[in-house]
């Protein structure tokens, strides 16, 4: 295999515990994964099944006090599992971008959106603030932001989640990051902006080599964006398989069970059509 397949993030028998107050609490296991450059690994699975905590582990986003994290979790062959928090600043948003689910959460509200779009350009680049802005407005542009001049000049709350959603989006491309992980980047966009956001992360991938760990409720996106799929279920990756194979001949019961769910929405949606 040459060093374009090379695996950039492994994970290794990862789990991920939450101490209560008489108890512990296993809220993943098991999970094991790479990500090879420029290659995109679906993971789907119903809600609650862990797929943000495994996220969240990764990037050792988990509050420290109440979880524990167990396992391997290895980014261009450096442990990142109990990697002090300055070290994991520094990994953060420059080799590995994360795309919350949840827009709001990701933006600091008292600040502007150029203010910390450039501040993030600025502390993981040469770049100056003239050229950050710069930079700023030309990937703004990218994800179909209208007067990205004007936006940067905004608050979070002046946007709506769509948007924020964007501009997250094209915070991450400024970087060219190794690795991206992709909370359902499209649940809070319109068909038109899904399809622009989607063309855009696969055009990072392509130029950039990043790879891709894509979480997605939505069967048709991970068809059509991953190479490889993991299906969760109760915090465990019950199937993992090649795109084509997992959609063509499902092994997991689960698995099953997800893919007829969809079909099923198919129908119930064609019928709504025909009313
Ligand atoms: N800090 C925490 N303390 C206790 N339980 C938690 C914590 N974070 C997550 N959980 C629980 O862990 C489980 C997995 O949650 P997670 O957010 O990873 O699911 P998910 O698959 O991403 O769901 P969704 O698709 O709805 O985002 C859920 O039961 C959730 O309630």
């Amino acid at each position: 295999m040459g060093t374009d397949q090379s695996n950039i993030l492994q994970v290794r028998d990862l789990y991920v515990k939450v101490k209560t107050k008489n108890s512990t609490t296993t809220l993943v296991q098991d999970i094991n994964f790479e990500l090879k450059r420029g290659r995109v690994l679906g993971l789907v699975g119903e809600s609650g099944c862990g797929k943000t905590v495994t996220s969240m582990s990764i990037l050792q986003l988990l509050d420290r006090k109440t979880t524990t994290i167990e396992g391997s979790i290895v980014l261009q062959g450096r442990e990142l599992n109990d990697l002090d928090d300055k070290e994991m600043r520094k990994i953060r948003g420059k080799d590995i971008a994360f795309i919350m689910q949840n827009p709001m959460n990701a933006f600091t509200p008292v600040f502007t959106i150029g203010h910390q779009f450039i501040e993030t350009i600025c502390s993981h680049t040469p770049c100056n603030k003239k050229q950050a802005t710069e930079l700023a407005i030309e990937a703004m542009h990218h994800v179909n932001l209208p007067d990205p001049v004007k936006l940067l000049k905004y608050y979070p709350f002046q946007l709506s989640g769509g948007m924020l959603q964007r501009v997250m989006i094209a915070i991450a491309a400024c970087l060219h990051p190794a690795v991206i992980i992709a909370d359902e980047p499209t649940t809070a966009l319109d068909v038109n902006n899904q399809k622009i956001v989607l063309r855009h992360l696969d055009k990072i991938r392509t130029e950039y080599n990043s790879a891709i760990l894509l979480i997605s409720h939505d069967l048709g996106v991970i068809s059509e964006m991953a190479d490889e799929v993991a299906v969760m279920q109760n915090g465990r990756i019950v199937e993992k398989a090649d795109v084509f194979q997992l959609f063509d001949e499902p092994q997991h019961e689960y698995t099953k069970k997800l893919l007829n769910a969809r079909s099923i929405l198919h129908l119930d949606e064609s019928i709504i059509h025909l009313a």
